[in-house]
């Protein structure tokens, strides 16, 4: 399947002109494909076959380590627990989810991890700490080249404290085959939203369903399908990457449809450390372009984004 996002290679030695086709993407879209990642695809298939394991787990063992506000929403999340678009009346989404978050830091001893019993799933968190290290390196490296993208130093995000104890949360879905339909509204496997972030770096197993909206004010919305590519990242500027760099980065409205069939993802949020300053950068403003938000502490504004999302 063709597809009308740009695919960045990682690999390339040149990091200059890597950063600009970042830029361009991230103007325009705000999602593109990252590719020769150093992620191998070997892995990427334990993590979904680990997912897959859990998910099919007795719902009764899945709920014995539910996520739960507002200590934290690590664990397992069940149907319907959240709705994305806080403005829709109907049930909530159809996807389950599982949340893991930093292994080492400050982050990790205030919201311990839960994870499966060994017993049941001898290799599951072996695997998916071995995933999160990777994911985060990759994710460091593409904030290195977004801050090129920026005309500041590579070493921008690390400087002003956003990295060193980083909020980045894990997270595996699934979507089910068959959909409990609503006959007030239409039901969603992830309804309407912008991701709450700096950086979502995204893997499906290959089954459609994920859309991108790229005007969000022109009513009616037009949606166009983002297939995935073997072995690479989809990743996506969040709306904290928007607030800091003016509006200049998009984050783009994006949703999952229901399409018969289930699907698996897993999606990886990097966010800064909760006490860093999201404010205004200097290259994304001027005299005639002045700051359009106030600065805020990364992990007020998310823990804010969160509340609203799980409110209903
Ligand atoms: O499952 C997907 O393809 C997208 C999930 C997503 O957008 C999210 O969890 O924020
Ligand atoms: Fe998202």
């Amino acid at each position: 399947m063709g597809t009308f996002l740009p695919i960045i290679d990682l690999s390339l030695p040149e990091k200059t002109s890597t950063a600009k086709l970042i830029r361009r993407a991230c103007l325009e879209h705000g999602f593109f494909y990252v590719k020769n990642h150093g992620i191998s695809e070997e892995l990427m298939e334990r993590v979904f076959k680990e997912s897959k394991a859990f998910f099919n787990l007795p719902l009764e063992e899945r709920l014995t380590i539910m996520g739960l506000l507002p200590r934290a929403l690590l664990g397992y999340t069940p149907l319907f627990a959240e709705k994305l678009d806080t403005s829709l009346s109907s049930i909530g989404d159809s996807k389950e989810s599982f949340y893991f978050a930093p292994l080492e830091g400050v982050l990790a001893q205030r919201y311990p991890n839960q994870w499966p019993s060994e017993d049941l799933l001898p290799s599951w968190r072996q695997t998916m700490e071995c995933y999160y290290k990777n994911v985060l390196s990759v994710g460091r490296k593409l904030l290195g080249l977004i801050a090129l993208a920026l005309d500041l130093d590579e070493d921008f995000f690390k400087q002003v404290g956003a990295l060193d104890d980083p909020a980045a949360v894990a997270r595996l879905l699934r979507y089910p085959g068959e959909v409990v339909s609503s006959d007030v509204e239409e039901t969603y496997g992830a309804s309407a939203h912008s991701d709450y972030g700096m950086l979502t770096l995204l893997l499906t197993d290959g089954v459609p369903g994920l859309q991108v909206c790229k005007d969000k004010s022109k009513k009616p919305r037009i949606w166009e399908d983002v297939p995935g590519i073997r072995g690479a990242f989809i990743v996506n500027i969040g709306d904290m990457m928007e607030r800091w760099t003016n509006g200049l980065f998009r984050s783009t409205l994006h949703r999952v449809m229901p399409v018969g069939k289930e699907r698996y993802s897993v999606a990886f949020f990097l966010d800064p450390n909760p006490d860093c300053n999201v404010e205004c950068l200097e290259s994304c403003c001027s005299e005639t372009c002045p700051p359009r938000f106030p600065p805020i502490l990364a992990g007020d504004y998310i823990m804010e984004r969160f509340r609203l999302t799980y409110a209903s």
